[in-house]
């Protein structure tokens, strides 16, 4: 099975497409990651169109680590939006699109059921895959809850 893969940006205006671009490739800049020197990078647009960035935040007890995906969740949670548009993450590898880990992507899935995923190579090439696509049969909130 394939996962299907999209290289457009509709629910965006070209100025917040623009903005998300520049943001998500800054974002990297937060890393904190003396270990793997692995920097990863990740803008949140909310349904209140804030855009909203975090970066992976790594420990000398390696296994503490936390991803870009997840700080910048608890960012946007913790500032009071539960609700995205669509998520970017971004690396400084020049040949691959960065994709979530799969912690994340059930992260990702109990605030944003099917949010687009844009994923970046450094250069600002991207495809955009639907949560739905990268975490199918996926377990969520409405399961607990009977929603
Ligand atoms: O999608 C990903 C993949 C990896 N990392 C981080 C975790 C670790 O700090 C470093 C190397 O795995 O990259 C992320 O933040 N997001
Ligand atoms: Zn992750």
């Amino acid at each position: 099975m394939t996962v299907p893969i999209h290289k457009d940006h509709t629910e965006l205006t070209e100025d917040q497409f623009n903005t998300l671009s520049e943001e998500v490739l800054k974002a990297k800049s937060l890393s904190y990651s003396p270990y793997s020197k692995f920097r990863v990078g990740c803008t949140i647009l909310t349904a209140s169109n804030e855009f909203i960035s975090g970066a992976n935040i790594e420990n000398a007890s390696y296994g503490a680590s936390i991803c870009a995906e997840r700080t910048t969740i608890s960012k946007a949670i913790l500032s009071g939006h539960t609700t995205f548009k669509v998520i970017a993450i971004s690396s400084d590898q020049e040949d691959d699109f960065i994709s979530p880990c799969g912690i994340c992507r059930q992260v990702i899935r109990e605030f944003a059921k099917d949010v687009p995923v844009y994923m970046f190579k450094s250069s600002g090439e991207f495809i955009k895959v639907y949560m739905n696509d990268l975490l199918p049969l996926s377990f969520g909130p409405e399961n607990l809850l009977g929603e």
